[in-house]
């Protein structure tokens, strides 16, 4: 399996979802970074299982470093964190492994790996998988906060009920950070009342219900990205189709932008005081042009498909029997995933962000940097 994202700041994800434990190593942090643990146990709450939401698996999801750090601050060294998987409960999957869950990835991981897989709890297939991804992101968005650049993301919509889109030229950041602590990630009361609702009525009937995240990055220099296969949307796109169950990515106005006429979706240029001197009036495009960003802010959306476990009788097979069969799954699963899949989608955007900045200068500056010894020696451990 490959499981690594992005080229300067390489982050491999490793575990199963029942395996002891569940990790990442971060290759390529640049040093001198410090990084708070309690806000990264914050950060990666806001994914963790548990509520009346989500799925009843009861794991507190505490990230353990192992190295890549000295006192708190990153030593350049490559990162490597695990987080203990405490609440496993293998025997649900019994049944699974003979009857694989339509929509899940049981089937297709069982022909590929020829029954080796690890079928427990979805393996390395599992939802689980993103709370390393969370871990990775969450210190990634750290450095980047620093460098005054926000990643925020909403629940647009969880199946007909929906929030407020954000502006595409910018939030305000106060107003939506008070706005999005609450409940549920979204911008408005009555659509967390309205999507809660919804959430409830699917899990109560036995089934499960879609949604979509939008996120938005602020901030960002002009430049980031390139042509082609340098496209920073790319980078991006790859990233979140790395989260289980997203269905479907789109910047800007997306879709919606192959029904407009060129004259109605253009983003008109005008000069701004801000680097680097001319910003778009508006931002249909979503902050990027040409595959690099435009200083505007860096808008997408994905669409997070339905749970595939679900309690209502789903037609499968009997891979000992060969022939057709009923499941009902039972066990712990999330009713709607799109809910805690909201800080993976900021986690993969603050990755794509920084192994970006990390690329280095397309034009080589005309004088070197020629950085010297610091002045203080750091002698740790003593
Ligand atoms: C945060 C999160 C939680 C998830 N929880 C569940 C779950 O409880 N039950 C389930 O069947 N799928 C869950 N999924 C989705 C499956 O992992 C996913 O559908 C499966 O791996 C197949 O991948 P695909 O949907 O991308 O094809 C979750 C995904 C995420 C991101
Ligand atoms: C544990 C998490 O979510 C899990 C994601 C998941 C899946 O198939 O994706 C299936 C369930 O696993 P289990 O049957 O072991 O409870 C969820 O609980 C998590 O996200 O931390």
């Amino acid at each position: 399996m490959n499981t690594t994202f992005g080229e300067n700041l390489r982050t491999t994800v490793f575990g199963q979802s029942h395996a002891d434990a569940i990790g990442c190593t971060i290759e390529g942090l640049p040093a001198g970074e410090s990084i708070s643990v309690d806000a990264l146990q914050a950060f990666m709450a806001r994914r963790a299982p548990g509520g009346r939401l989500a799925t009843q698996r009861k794991e507190p999801d505490t990230p353990e470093i192992l190295c890549g750090m000295v006192e708190g601050v990153t030593c350049g060294a490559p990162l490597a964190a695990i987080i203990r998987n405490t609440n496993q409960r293998s025997q649900d999957y019994k049944a699974i492994a003979d009857l694989p869950r339509p929509s899940h990835a049981d089937l297709p991981a069982e022909v590929k790996y020829q029954g080796h897989q690890d079928v427990r709890g979805g393996g390395a297939f599992s939802g689980r998988l993103t709370a390393p991804i969370t871990l990775a992101g969450g210190i990634a968005l750290q450095i980047l906060e620093r460098r005054g650049i926000r990643i925020s993301a909403h629940l647009l919509s969880v199946g007909t009920a929906e929030d407020r889109p954000m502006n595409p030229m910018g939030e305000n950041p106060e107003d939506l950070q008070k706005r999005l602590s609450r409940g549920l990630p979204v911008l408005t009361d009555d659509a967390e009342a309205r999507m809660t609702e919804a959430i409830l009525a699917a899990r109560k009937a036995g089934d499960s219900i879609g949604a979509v995240i939008e996120c938005m990055i602020e901030g960002l220099p002009c430049g980031l990205g390139g042509p082609l296969f340098e496209g920073f949307d790319g980078k991006l796109a790859f990233g979140l189709f790395g989260i289980p169950g997203v269905k479907g990515v789109e910047f800007g106005r997306g879709f919606e932008a192959s029904r407009m006429k060129g004259s109605e979706n253009n983003d008109p240029w005008e000069i701004s005081p801000d680097a680097p001197g001319a910003k778009p009036r508006t931002n249909n495009a979503g902050g990027i042009a040409g595959g690099i960003t435009t200083a505007a802010p860096v808008v997408f959306r994905i669409a997070m498909k339905p749970t595939p476990s679900i309690a209502l009788a789903q037609e499968t097979i009997s891979i000992s029997r060969r022939e057709n069969a009923e499941l009902g799954v039972r066990g712990r699963h999330d009713p709607c995933i799109g809910v805690r899949a909201v800080p993976v989608a900021e986690a993969v955007a603050a990755l794509a962000v920084l192994d970006s900045l990390l690329s280095g200068p397309a034009v080589l500056p005309q004088t070197l940097e020629r950085p010297s010894i610091p002045t203080l020696g750091k002698i740790s451990n003593e």
